[in-house]
């Protein structure tokens, strides 16, 4: 996503620290309180969508690990990506403690999702050659509802999908059907940069959670209980509790991730729950496909640094919805420069969530964390034909297999108590306290479908600062006028009338919502011919 980056007018910063990429052949430099006061022109408007793309918000440097927060502005996501010299010989460690603030990092192809990166790290006192980063940890999300907040009552190929699929509902069988997190991390990490603090933190000590967040030692994982061994290619994402590495078995050419559970989280359930689900959906032999399964799960043979040994191992997934259509960059764009995804796409990759979330409730488990980021394509993502000739902008992947994971969140139907959604999904009877149902779910998978056919966030707005019960009410209307064919901000929201006919059941008060079940005959999800070709 960070491949078209070209940045408004770099030479108009003053130069602290260098970027380039050498296949863009993009320079920038960027200086952290320039950019977060005013753009260069001094428009206070909000960034350009290269802008926002393209900037870092904060790079620092900690001793000799380069440290670059990138957070979307206004949008969800708040990606930290790191690098580090690769041998930490005392002689290095001093010589990147002595560095000064001009610095310049060469990333021959700045892609987030790239197996590795060759950083070169030029330091001021002569080039020294690093290596690589983990990548793209998705931090804690802007939007999501913090447990500081006292408002919140509710914390927080071609391949089509085949229709033959006897756990799904089958479009020619209608009947067919088939928890709190305290741990996420916050922006108020102390260790962390904050967009707040104007301060470059250079040399400041590193937090524990970057130092781990690097440290691959040993590079090879041995199962306690099984014979395998599994050997680290990377660090592909960290969660509130977990870290999560693609593998490859020794021996083969097999890769899979692994999640290890940070230590301080001994004490939290969230890890548990995960293993609770992946147990009851072994119950469930077509559940794999649209949700993501465990193949071994216990403890390593020996920890890596600053994580525990307890782990799971699963397939290896591909990027996530939510890094794909990459919509919050695109909040404050105007209508014409958005892209939607093709509506037999859309299709598909509803029909999927639908039978993933069949296949949950089946189960009596709530989900309750759905959103693009937790949903995620078994392929590597490929983005193709676009379509010039309709409405909107059209796109399309290449392959649309998804599937659901991040179990954490689930809620079993015998537990209530508090939820920590995302703002930006959670159900408006959650901001006002309401206890959490299958139609909790509904609601944001409305919002995904909303967000798919949109090419942005489906809400528009986000005004924490608006009491809770008047957010809920907010969403109520807002969803209304979307689902009805009046212009909202000069735009039809939902521009195709069989979605928007369903949006109608889905995104409205909790009482006259659907649930998933009532989809499985839906002529939307299930009518193969009612879109043509992309
Ligand atoms: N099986 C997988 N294959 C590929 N990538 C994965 C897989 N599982 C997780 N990831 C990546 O790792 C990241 C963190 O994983 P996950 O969301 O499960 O962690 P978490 O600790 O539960 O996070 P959160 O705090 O958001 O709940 C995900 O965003 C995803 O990009």
């Amino acid at each position: 996503m960070f491949k078209t980056a070209n940045l408004y007018s770099a030479e108009r910063y003053s130069p602290e620290i260098q970027i380039c990429t050498h296949s863009e052949k993009n320079q920038f430099a960027l200086n952290k309180m320039s950019y977060q006061n005013r753009r260069p022109d001094n428009s206070p408007s909000y960034p350009t969508q290269e802008e926002e793309v393209a900037l870092p918000q904060h790079l620092s440097f900690r001793n000799g690990q380069a440290e670059m927060s990138v957070r979307q502005r206004n949008g969800r996501q708040h990606d930290r990506t790191r690098f580090r010299s690769r041998s930490r010989s005392p002689q290095s460690q001093r010589a990147s403690r002595s560095r000064t603030r001009s610095s310049r990092i060469d990333i021959p192809s700045w892609n987030m999702y790239d197996a590795s990166y060759q950083v070169q790290q030029h330091y001021s006192n002569g080039p020294q050659s690093a290596t690589y980063g983990p990548t793209s940890p998705t931090y804690d999300d802007p939007g999501s509802p913090s447990y500081d907040d006292p408002t919140s009552p509710s914390c927080d190929g071609p391949t089509s999908p085949t229709y033959a699929d006897p756990g799904s509902p089958s479009y020619d069988d209608p009947t067919s059907s088939s928890c709190d997190d305290p741990t996420s991390p916050t922006y108020a990490d102390p260790g962390s940069p904050s967009y707040d603090d104007p301060t470059p933190q250079y040399d400041a000590p590193m937090s524990p959670r970057y130092e781990d967040s690097v440290r691959i030692d040993p590079d090879v994982l041995i199962e306690k209980d099984g014979n395998k061994k599994f050997r680290i290619n990377r660090l592909i994402g960290e969660g509130g509790y977990g870290k999560v590495f693609e593998v490859r078995e020794e021996g083969t050419t097999d890769l899979f991730a692994i999640k290890i559970l940070k230590p301080q989280q001994y004490k939290t359930d969230l890890f548990a729950v995960e293993l609770r689900v992946f147990e009851a959906l072994k119950k469930r032999p077509h559940a794999q496909d649209n949700l993501l399964t465990m193949l071994s799960c216990g403890n390593l043979e020996h920890g890596l640094s600053n994580l525990s040994k307890r782990y799971f191992r699963t397939q290896l997934l591909g990027q996530t919805l939510g890094d794909a259509i990459d919509s919050t960059k695109k909040r404050y764009l105007p209508a014409e420069s958005k892209m939607s995804l093709c509506m037999r796409q859309v299709q598909e990759i509803g029909r999927q969530i639908i039978s993933a979330m069949l296949h949950l409730n089946s189960l009596n488990i709530y989900y309750l964390d759905l959103k693009p980021e937790n949903i995620a394509f078994v392929e590597e993502v490929n983005r193709i034909s676009i379509d010039n000739s309709s409405e909107r902008l059209r796109y399309a992947f290449q392959d649309t297999r998804i599937k659901l994971f991040d179990f954490g969140v689930c809620r079993f139907e015998e537990v209530g108590g508090f939820v920590v959604q995302t703002y930006d999904y959670r159900a408006p009877e959650m901001f006002i306290g309401h206890t959490f149902s299958q139609k909790t779910d509904v609601w944001s998978f409305a919002v995904i479908l909303g967000e798919l056919n949109c090419g942005r966030p489906f809400f528009p707005f986000k005004d924490r600062k608006l009491p809770n019960c008047d957010h809920a009410k907010r969403l109520i209307e807002f969803a209304n006028h979307c689902t009805s064919e009046e212009k909202v901000n000069g735009e039809v929201f939902i521009n195709n009338t069989h979605l928007r006919d369903i949006m109608k059941h889905l995104l409205c008060e909790v009482t006259p919502r659907w649930h998933f079940e009532n989809l499985t005959n839906n002529h939307f999800f299930y009518q193969r011919s009612l879109f043509g070709p992309m």
